[in-house]
């Protein structure tokens, strides 16, 4: 098997290992999928799609970061210590920047077309 498709197959398992493992993840996942749902009820646009999109997969792809230090840290430090603290709480509050600054995009490109239409 080429190489390139082998470390497809990894990657692919480590978005499966991810989103089944992690509650967050799921959350992350349901919340895209309803995102996009909503959004093709409108007329958005190429670029709006594209924001939508790419904040989508910051959000997604944070999360997975996240887990990854989670991960390395348990490995690393099983003891509790303030830089293993550290580096967790960083890693989970980038999580959070994405996902708030995502609820905001969200609301700024769905919100118009949304409540048109609602109401029309
Ligand atoms: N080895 C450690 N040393 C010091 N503090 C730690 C260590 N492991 C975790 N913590 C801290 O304990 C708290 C909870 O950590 P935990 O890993 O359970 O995170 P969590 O936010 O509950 O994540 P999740 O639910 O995704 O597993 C966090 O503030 C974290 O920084």
């Amino acid at each position: 098997m080429p190489k390139f498709i082998r470390s497809l197959g990894y990657a692919c398992s480590g978005i499966v290992l991810a989103v089944r493992s992690q509650r967050h993840m799921k959350i992350h996942t349901i919340a895209a999928v309803i995102v996009c749902a909503i959004g093709a009820m409108l007329p958005l646009t190429r670029l709006e799609w594209a924001v939508l999109l790419l904040t989508i997969a910051v959000v997604i792809s944070l999360e997975m970061i996240n887990t990854a230090i989670e991960h390395t840290v348990d490995l690393a430090s099983p003891d509790i210590h303030p830089l293993a603290k550290a580096a967790k709480d960083v890693a989970a509050g980038a999580v959070l920047v994405a996902a708030f600054m995502a609820i905001i995009i969200g609301l700024l490109i769905l919100g118009p077309p949304l409540w048109h239409f609602i109401m029309d």
